[in-house]
């Protein structure tokens, strides 16, 4: 059989190592409206806040993985091409987020440059010119059809898991959706990412953990080095392992706001691909879904989330932060921290000046 994803051409992941309990959801089942599918994607989202989306079985599915495959190759050149090119579109003087970003690592390359590792935010509205375009590299206008494509297919895929969360929240009809139109201008954006091998560091894992900042992530990897951090313990984490045809599936901040704590947006980090991946640069391909940049994220009226206990007496008065507002701080290191339901966590992060342009400032 014809191989859909080049995970076949990786060294496997190991077999012996505990891995994080993501149950899978068939993409293909909740297109056709499938409760028993939708009722165990609630549960996923509500307990674990992440899930295999199980691709294979479904067009849209299927044309999303061949699509992230494709960028996967278009990241590696990206990310191959010379320091001095690629900082023409770094941070913070193309845009603060949506920017080439670095951290430099010990060792230079063949042809002497400093090693780096990397991530590359991409505006959705940039992509489908919805918005005055920041300059972007050659390559990335070269693949404008393939971007176009991924960014629309992953945001109907994405409107698919909207649309079941809305039945089963029991939230007026449309609500979610009328909250991430496509055609407004919102944070949605699809991210590069590289990683060079380096030895597991605990400092710098705990730099890297996060919560995503928006609404549903997309997120494709070909290597092991996702980690979770298993719900109710305070530092157990567990490896989550690559299943071609299937991505990962994430919410974030947005989404605990929105239901005040119904769904659960999970702590993550990526630290050194396990054992027998551990010698590979890494690679991942994300694309973030965001409310509308002028969205207040805030708790909803109505549905299940009406019975939501109150978190505090003044939560109705606290400050409110559009969506934009919310992304930009935190997405700078404005706003740092841990994330959950019932706030910011204790243990923060504060980026110190000299890593700036951190990778390790998360989502
Ligand atoms: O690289 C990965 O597997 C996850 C990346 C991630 O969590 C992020 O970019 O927010
Ligand atoms: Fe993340």
């Amino acid at each position: 059989m014809a191989h859909l994803t080049s995970h076949h051409t990786l060294p496997p992941f190991p077999d012996d190592i505990e891995t994080a309990p993501l149950v899978s959801v068939s993409f293909s089942k909740l297109e056709n409206n499938d409760d028993q599918a939708s009722e165990d994607f609630f549960k996923a989202s509500k307990e674990l806040g992440f899930f295999y989306l199980d691709f294979l079985g479904s067009e849209l599915g299927e044309t999303i993985v061949k699509e992230a495959e494709q960028l996967n190759k278009v990241q590696k050149e990206f990310f191959a091409l010379p320091n001095e090119v690629k900082d023409v579109y770094g941070r913070p003087h193309l845009h603060p987020f949506y920017a080439y970003r670095y951290t430099e690592t010990e060792g230079k390359d063949e042809n002497g440059q400093q090693l780096r590792n990397a991530n590359y935010n991409l505006r959705k509205d940039d992509i489908l010119g919805q918005c005055e375009r920041l300059a972007c590299h050659q390559l990335i206008l070269e693949h404008q059809e393939l971007f176009e494509k991924y960014v629309r297919h992953c945001r109907a895929a994405v409107n698919v898991l909207l649309s079941h969360l809305n039945k089963q929240l029991e939230l007026p009809e449309g609500t979610l959706l009328n909250l991430h139109r496509i055609e407004e201008r919102s944070g949605d954006h699809v991210r590069f990412t590289q990683n060079l091998p380096h030895e597991f560091n605990e400092d710098r894992a705990r730099r890297a953990e996060h919560t995503d900042f928006g609404s549903l992530t997309v997120l494709f990897n070909w290597l092991g080095g996702l980690q979770i951090r298993k719900p109710n313990t305070e530092d157990d984490w567990v490896y989550v392992k690559p299943i071609p045809g299937s991505c990962i599936v994430n919410l974030g901040d947005a989404m605990v706001k929105f239901t005040a704590g119904i769904l659960r947006s999970n702590i993550h980090r990526v630290v050194p691909a396990p054992s027998t991946q551990s010698h590979l640069t890494r690679n991942s391909l994300v694309f973030f879904t965001r409310p509308e940049d002028k969205v207040i994220l805030k708790r909803l009226k109505g549905g299940i989330i009406d019975k939501q206990p109150r978190s505090n007496e003044n939560e109705d008065d606290e400050e409110e932060m559009t969506s934009h507002e919310w992304i930009m701080k935190r997405g700078t290191g404005q706003l740092p921290g841990i994330f959950t339901s019932k706030g910011f966590e204790g243990r923060t992060y504060d980026a110190p000046a000299h890593i700036a342009p951190s990778v390790s400032i998360p989502a």
